[in-house]
């Protein structure tokens, strides 16, 4: 990430304190992620994630730190965040909203191999099951409106070639939603951004998965596309790897069979979930905001992924 809030250690004592997490004795800036200010806060009664939410309003938040309560109530992996002893899950810190969740286990394992792909796709198949009785509902805001609304911002930085390709697949998309299989696809609350650095695995067992940050209720095809855009792919190039690809969906479908329109929609979402990415990384890219720790990401990755799905569209067996 980031931090784009730098949180001294009476600050952070002063929000331990209100939910009885005990004494401060370390606070570190996380490197990684890219949206929020994060920090680790060792007390005397264990390592906690603290996170100062930069851009989601105290109104949007609920929805996210409800949903992993509920995700993780119906024993979904999830990190619950921590409430106070009104039930409160949101506090204000340095005048922006903050939640603390525990600190998963382990580690994120950043070149997955089939079995890290065929756990994760049982654990989001479940996630969506589970999902299905939250009772709140928000849009995800990084949806069809967001590329829509973004894509004039970001036209003008990019060359003409490329402003091309940005605007046929942005037409594709909204064809593809208005189009009556799509309306037909299955929703619910997704997370919507299960990348590789979300999920923390314990040698070959998958801890958890955190950052609920983008979820939102879109389709669920969205979201297994998001998984399979970054799980199981050659980063290099973008390229599908078969092998990774069968895993995931057959653990995915032994939870949640895939339905007839999902499975003639698969492609479209695949281009849909890398159009999503490439939009947002051309617009932190070029339009990047103050932070004292900032790693940016490459948008050129997701246009090669959504060139990759384009030429190659999906087959499934
Ligand atoms: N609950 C957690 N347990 C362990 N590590 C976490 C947890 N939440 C965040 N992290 C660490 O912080 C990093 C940044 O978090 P992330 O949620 O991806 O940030 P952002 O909200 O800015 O995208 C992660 O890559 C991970 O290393
Ligand atoms: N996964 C997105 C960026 C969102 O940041 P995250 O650190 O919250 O996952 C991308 O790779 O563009």
């Amino acid at each position: 990430m980031a931090v784009y809030t730098e949180v001294s250690p009476q600050e952070a004592q002063g929000l331990m304190d209100q939910l009885h997490l005990g004494s401060v004795t370390a606070l570190q800036g996380i490197q990684g992620g890219i949206e929020n200010t994060n920090y680790f806060v060792t007390t005397s009664q264990g390592t906690f994630v603290l996170t100062l939410f930069e851009r989601l309003t105290q109104e949007q938040l609920p929805f996210y730190l409800h949903l992993t309560r509920h995700l993780a109530s119906k024993g979904i992996p999830v990190p619950a965040p921590k409430q106070d002893s009104q039930g409160q899950l949101l506090f204000t810190l340095k005048g922006k909203p903050a939640a603390v969740v525990d600190k998963l286990e382990g580690s994120s394992q950043l070149a997955p191999q089939v079995p890290h792909c065929a756990q994760l796709g049982q654990a989001l198949a479940r996630m969506h099951m589970a999902g299905q009785d939250f009772e709140m509902s928000q849009p995800n805001l990084r949806g069809l409106a967001w590329w829509n609304e973004t894509v004039p911002v970001v036209l003008g930085y990019i060359p003409a070639t490329l402003q091309t390709l940005l605007q046929v697949e942005l037409a594709h998309q909204n064809a593809v939603a208005s189009s009556s299989a799509y309306a037909q696809l299955p929703c619910g609350p997704v997370h919507a951004d299960l990348f590789r650095d979300n999920a923390m695995f314990v040698g070959e067992r998958l801890s958890g998965v955190f950052d609920f940050y983008f979820a939102g209720v879109d389709t669920w095809l969205f979201d297994l596309s998001v998984v399979i855009n970054d799980w199981c792919i050659d980063l290099a190039t973008g390229q599908l790897d078969e092998a990774r690809l069968a895993a995931l969906l057959e653990s995915y479908q032994s939870v949640r069979p895939l339905t007839q329109h999902e499975r003639a929609l698969l492609p479209d979402m695949l281009r849909a979930a890398a159009l999503r990415f490439w939009i947002s990384r051309l617009w932190d890219f070029y339009l990047p905001r103050e932070a004292s720790m900032l790693l940016p990401h490459d948008p050129t990755h997701f246009e090669r992924v959504l060139k990759a799905r384009i030429a190659k569209p999906v087959q499934l067996r």
